[in-house]
């Protein structure tokens, strides 16, 4: 049960005792903005209030140092009675009404993901991601998960007054972000109010969310509140069924039925507060029975300990497989942490020197991102000065991972696909491997040399990963699907998108290859041809309309490459599944490529170039400014970045 309230700056005013004293201690500490949203949970007693200290100084308003305060209590808040929980606060809504209601919903989708600002006071991004919004996103996916048991259509299957039908089971994990203990808890009182039962794990990892499912039984559905790498004031949702994560068509209609309950309450856009105090209301209704804490890392850690343990198969150390290795974890603040404690040391392994285990939705150290050169380096960092023998480098949710060897050497992005390809070749032999589109030419040589088939696909790891089931449906094998942002996923893994499967994976290849004296694990990308330079270049699309300008100037590239204006040396690749990929013949065997596509969620052109020269990628960056200037000048394009790379070597 939890309750709720908003949390404006007169607030400060209006609190007493304990909460009062808290609050201005937070004002005296420097110049500070109490933002707009507060929980309490009446379970714990306890009241999160987020501040973010603003630096006048600072060259943006942008918001420094987040911290949340604990301050412990009763919430003074009066039950209402419980009639006016269910009476809508005013009469039906109108058409355009609901249209724009549902705008604020339909924004919050990221292709499979649900995603949106939860934390006020970052100038120019507003909040989106509400405790209401979440409440009825809750409420939402359990009518949504109901209207699958009984096969019926989603608007039938519960309303908002009836929490009388048999329950739907629904566990709820987070990430350590600052706005997760609010979002939780409108997420449960939302699920509840529909009539679910929770558990919630409090921090957990998205593939265990998963794996709650298909381990125990119990769970119709699960929530992982999460933004994986975005900046603090972010969150978002991910959502699974024992079908695996919720596709992009299930988010738009889970959207649409939250857009539903919302009008059903009697809600309007922007009308944040009558919103809140319904959720209030709705908050108070909820059978405590129906919510109860369950601690389930333990339960998944126990699991990935037993991969370990079976696939290193020691005889002589069965229990103990990683004993004599020294192996560190950057799990950069975010859920990883418990990678290191509660998988790797109980095996035996020497975790010392692993860095950023504690959860810290502030993010102090660097992103949590195995893309982002700031924690490969950290990670690198470790390994060198603990002398590891392995560094694991964790996203903040745990579904995306990067590993390095004990020379320090970063493998991620292509490398980490090889080494992966590798591995699942040795026990998949000829297996078709589904990558995302900008992987480089040397990996496809990589993985062709091995005996496997290098199926370069689109971009997002839920394209992917659905390519790779889908091969497999029609009868071709595929085991490994991964992107370079460091998702990946494996048949026998129930194609989960799992970032520390691919760790354990890792580890194992570890030990058997020092049990078989095989030397480093990176001696499996001996092999791996590797560019002098790569590059990204994002262009901005000016128009609001944004798709139809970047699909025009795709086609203007087309026909510039096949017309052969683009020169004699580019030539267009035989198979592409999004956006233009250019063979750029370098010279004296050399192979470069150029890339144009368009974002996968953003109003953006994407130029994405790998070259075997150095300066390469410069002189690709000029010839593709040359071509906008010369047949997009039509077209709505900031092409800043591009004259920016075009003019200097990245
Ligand atoms: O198309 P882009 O803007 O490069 O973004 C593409 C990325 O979008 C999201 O973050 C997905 O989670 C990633 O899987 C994907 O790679």
């Amino acid at each position: 049960m939890a309750l709720f309230f908003q949390l404006g700056s007169n607030a400060l005013s209006n609190m007493s005792g304990r909460h009062k004293h808290a609050a201005l201690a937070i004002n005296r500490a420097g110049p500070t903005q109490i933002l707009s949203n507060a929980a309490i949970h009446s379970s714990g007693m306890r009241a999160i209030i987020t501040v973010a200290k603003s630096s006048p100084g600072a060259q943006s308003d942008v918001a420094t140092a987040p911290m949340s305060i604990l301050i412990t209590g009763k919430p003074a808040l009066p039950s209402p009675p419980l009639a006016s929980i269910l009476k809508p606060p005013q009469g039906p809504i109108t058409g355009v009404q609901l249209v724009e209601l549902h705008k604020r919903f339909k924004k919050l989708q990221n292709g499979s993901d649900v995603r949106g600002i939860a934390i006020d006071g970052v100038p120019n991004e507003l909040l989106s991601l509400t405790p209401g919004i979440a409440f009825f996103i809750g409420f939402s996916f359990a009518r949504w998960l109901k209207s699958k048991q009984e096969k019926a259509p989603v608007s039938s299957a519960v309303t908002l007054a009836d929490t009388s039908v048999p329950p739907v089971r629904v566990s709820l994990g987070r990430d350590p972000r600052l706005s997760g203990p609010m979002l939780e808890a409108a997420l449960v009182s939302g699920l509840a109010a529909a009539g679910a039962e929770v558990d919630t794990f409090g921090i957990a990892t998205t593939p265990c969310m998963f794996y709650s499912i298909v381990a125990t039984g119990n769970y119709n559905g699960a929530i992982m509140l999460t933004a994986s790498h975005m900046p603090f004031n972010s969150n978002g949702l991910k959502f699974f069924t024992i079908d695996g994560g919720l596709e992009k068509t299930d988010i738009t209609e889970l959207l649409q039925g939250a857009t539903q309950a919302c009008a059903e309450a009697g809600v309007l856009a922007g009308e944040p507060l009558s919103e809140n105090a319904y959720l209030l209301r709705s908050a108070l209704a909820v059978n405590p029975g129906q919510v109860k804490q369950v601690n389930f890392l333990p339960q998944y850690a126990a699991f990935l300990q037993d991969l370990i343990k079976k696939g290193v198969a020691s005889k002589d150390s069965y229990h103990f497989p990683l004993s004599g290795l020294r192996i560190v974890v950057d799990a950069g603040n975010g859920s990883g942490g418990f990678f290191a404690d509660q998988v790797l040391a109980p095996l035996g392994a020497d975790t010392r020197g692993s860095r950023f285990l504690d959860p810290d939705g502030s993010f102090p150290n660097h992103v949590p991102n195995p893309e982002h050169p700031s924690a490969m380096a950290s990670g690198a960092a470790a390994v060198r000065e603990a002398s590891a023998d392995l560094g694991i480098v964790f996203d903040t949710d745990v579904d995306r991972s990067a590993i390095v060897d004990s020379s320090g050497r970063e493998i991620n992005s292509n490398r980490f696909i090889a080494l992966m390809s590798a591995i699942t070749l040795r026990e998949h032999p000829g297996t078709t491997i589904v990558t995302d589109s900008v992987t480089s030419n040397g990996l496809t040589e990589f993985i062709s040399k091995l005996g496997g088939k290098h199926l370069r696909f689109k971009r997002g790891y839920k394209n992917v990963i659905s390519k790779g089931i889908e091969l497999n449906k029609s009868g071709e094998e595929c085991h490994l699907m991964m992107e370079t942002s460091g998702h990946g996923a494996v048949k026998n893994n129930w194609y989960l998108d799992d970032g520390s499967y691919l760790a354990v994976q890792a580890v194992i290849e570890l030990v058997r290859r020092r049990l078989a004296g095989q030397g480093d694990i990176s001696v499996l990308l001996d092999d791996l041809k590797e560019a002098a330079e790569t590059g990204e270049v994002r262009i901005r699309i000016t128009d609001p309309d944004f798709k139809p300008h970047g699909q025009q100037a795709l086609q203007k590239f087309h026909d510039y490459v096949v017309s052969g204006k683009g020169g004699a040396d580019w030539s267009m690749e035989p198979v592409n599944f999004e956006g233009w990929r250019v063979f750029v013949d370098e010279g004296e065997g050399r192979r470069g490529w150029i890339l144009l596509r368009q974002s996968l969620h953003d109003p953006l052109l994407v130029v994405n170039m790998e070259s075997e020269i150095k300066g390469g990628r410069q002189v690709a960056a000029e010839r593709v400014l040359s071509f906008m200037k010369t047949e997009c000048n039509n077209l709505p394009l900031d092409l800043n970045s591009l004259e920016a790379a075009a003019a200097k070597n990245l």
